[in-house]
């Protein structure tokens, strides 16, 4: 590959000790001796702004708002409530159901309504165990369950 056709995001360097060339990726700052054949991809070091996650909440007694679309007033203790969204995340994890259907079925939230669809948000709009939880997630990925003042949730990242 002639000089003037690097991939975008490199810059061809010249080591003072060997005398050979080398390329360095201007984002992450490594550098590595073969020519680059792709372009070098930005690295967002603090992760992405913002992320799409559908999520299945259990509520219990303790909730912060114990009743929901499916059941006015929730007697669960967290215990069973967290057994229920152990036996939702393994049917899912086996391919017998599909996240959407179980949270339209089975979720104490709204969003129920939405196959479990929170749309888009930024960190700061959700509480911090499940931001926290949301915001580790790659794309697909489904949470193991998640405790927040709500209840029990698995979360699935879409976006
Ligand atoms: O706060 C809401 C509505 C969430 C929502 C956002 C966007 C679209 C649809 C619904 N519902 C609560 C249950 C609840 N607690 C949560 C905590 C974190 C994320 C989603 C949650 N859902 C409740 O019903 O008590």
């Amino acid at each position: 590959m002639a000089d003037e056709q690097l991939p975008a995001g490199w810059e061809k360097r010249l080591s003072r000790s060997t005398g050979q060339h080398y390329y360095l990726n201007i984002y992450t700052k490594e550098s590595q001796w073969d020519v680059p054949d792709k372009p070098a991809e930005p690295v967002s070091s603090s992760g992405p702004e913002q992320v799409q996650c559908s999520h299945l909440l259990v509520k219990h007694k303790d909730s912060r708002r114990p009743s929901s679309w499916r059941e006015e007033n929730i007697i669960r203790t967290k215990e069973e409530a967290l057994e229920l969204v152990k036996s939702y995340r393994e049917q899912i994890v086996q391919g017998k159901a599909s996240f959407a259907d179980l949270a339209s079925k089975y979720s104490d939230c709204s969003s129920a309504k939405r196959g479990g669809d929170l749309g888009s948000f930024k960190k700061g709009a959700m509480q911090k165990p499940f931001e926290e939880a949301s915001f580790a997630l790659k794309v697909g990925e489904l949470s193991e369950p998640v405790f927040t003042d709500s209840g029990v949730h698995i979360i699935l990242r879409t976006v």
